[in-house]
């Protein structure tokens, strides 16, 4: 073929394509342009991405969180996450007054006397109490961000049963401490009112400040207000099965770095202290019986999820698989190639060995392969596995410390602090682990 009509072809060919290339384009951009103005066309667009947090310029770290610590819910857990933020920022954590114990006091309602004075005010509270929201409001500071966490309430309640057997008469009066003689027929044993008598029904509501004894079939107006206050007080109530998603959640409502939530699981029973699963017929027996917590968990538990789709579930995922996978080499890098949880009597350090309720319960911990060294990066690894009670008692003397060198002027206490709880929660760790 001659030069000229083969330029010309080739000319006609390069513009068709061109053409080509600009139709494409102008449909790319007014897809862009169609979806975004729908602002959901980034998940589906780039579903690797996720859409920035709702603020431009983005925020700052928020620093003032107030976590009700539920019982049997993963709470040591998130305590933990909250205690080493609150050391890293240098932040004023509120922690019981030792006649209290390591908690508020509980199981009374929370009063502002039961907190430490060298620990007020407080930008940070995540000891187990029971919620009263006039004394918490006037404890921490506007603007505080209160959160919490459910769990199903069957899990939980096997952990309870089985974790505050010696405690909790109500479980004590079960031949055998058999669960399903429990709750083959729980009035038998449970008597409302007696000490310690939350923990063995509807636990959830007793610690929201609600009472534990309406029945949500019975008293729907009863369960709706609840649900009520805890919505106007809580900005997130996290969800135990979902813990992952709920910290992405939580660090994205606190406008945290991913690195912030980062944990090692705390206060898990041993294999042989729990049940493999709850049994189906028992689980319903226990929930039918905790009918109260379980309306509260199926109301949270949806708009938990409800929340996920609202912040993109592709990105919370993806979030929360960053999160898995930063987590599982923090713990390798602390606690060595196979980090492994182990019974307290195997934790030589013994800042790590967790209480434990009873000789019929054996509750886990982490260690340092090389002990307690003097190291920041060993200081960090032992903080991540410490336990509530031992964390609590550093973070006090800490900031008694703190107090006394940076002289401010005393709280004025309104009461002289609280005369103890009528019986002790915790008691002194058994075992090798010594007092
Ligand atoms: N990350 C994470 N995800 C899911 N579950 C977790 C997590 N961390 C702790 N746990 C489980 O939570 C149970 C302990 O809860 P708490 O720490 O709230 O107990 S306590 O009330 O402070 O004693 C306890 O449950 P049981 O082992 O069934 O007793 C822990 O195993």
């Amino acid at each position: 073929m001659p030069i000229l009509p083969r330029l010309q072809q080739a000319t006609k060919m390069m513009s068709r394509r061109k053409i080509l290339l600009l139709v494409l384009g102008c449909s790319t951009v007014s897809l862009l342009i169609h979806q975004g103005a729908q602002l959901s066309w980034y998940p589906r667009l780039f579903p690797l991405s996720c859409p920035p947090l709702q603020d431009s310029p983005p925020r700052p770290k928020h620093l003032t969180v107030a976590f009700l610590k539920t019982h049997k819910t993963a709470g040591t857990t998130v305590q933990n996450i909250l205690f080493r933020f609150a050391e890293r920022h240098n932040l004023t954590v509120a922690l019981p007054h030792p006649r209290c114990e390591h908690q508020f006091c509980y199981p009374r309602n929370f009063s502002a006397r039961f907190v430490h004075p060298a620990t007020r005010p407080p930008h940070v509270l995540a000891s187990h109490l029971r919620f009263d929201r006039a004394e918490l409001e006037g404890l921490m500071p506007p603007g505080t961000v209160y959160v919490t966490i459910l769990r199903e309430p069957a899990a939980m309640f096997e952990s309870l049963f089985t974790y505050y057997n010696q405690y909790c008469p109500a479980f004590r009066r079960v031949p055998n401490a058999s669960l399903e003689a429990f709750l083959r027929a729980p009035e038998a044993y449970y008597r409302a009112g007696e000490h310690f008598a939350m923990f063995a029904h509807n636990t959830l509501a007793y610690d929201l400040g609600g009472d534990p004894e309406r029945s949500p079939r019975a008293d729907p107006a009863y369960l709706a207000g609840l649900i009520r206050r805890v919505e106007e007080v809580f900005s997130l109530v996290m969800i135990a099965e979902y813990f992952d998603e709920s910290l992405v959640l939580l660090r994205r409502l606190l406008a945290w770095d991913l690195d912030d939530v980062l944990y090692a699981k705390l206060n898990a029973r041993a294999a042989g202290s729990r049940l493999a699963a709850v049994p189906e017929a028992l689980a319903r027996a226990a929930r039918a019986w905790n009918a109260l917590d379980a309306a509260l968990y199926a109301h949270f538990n949806a708009s938990f999820w409800r929340r996920v789709a609202r912040a993109g579930r592709a990105c919370v995922e993806r979030e929360a698989r960053e999160l898995r996978a930063a987590r599982e080499r923090l713990l390798r890098r602390c606690f060595g190639d196979e980090p492994a949880l182990r019974p307290a009597a195997q934790i030589r350090t013994k800042q790590l060995q967790p209480w434990q309720p009873s000789r019929n319960v054996d509750i886990m911990g982490y260690d340092l392969p090389g002990g307690s060294g003097a190291s920041p990066a060993s200081e960090a690894c032992l903080k991540l596995a410490m336990p509530e009670v031992q964390y609590s008692s550093y973070l006090l003397r800490k900031q008694k410390r703190r107090l006394a060198a940076r002289p401010r002027p005393q709280p004025v206490l309104d009461n002289p602090p609280p005369p103890p709880p009528p019986r002790p929660i915790r008691a002194l760790p058994r075992g090798p682990q010594g007092p």
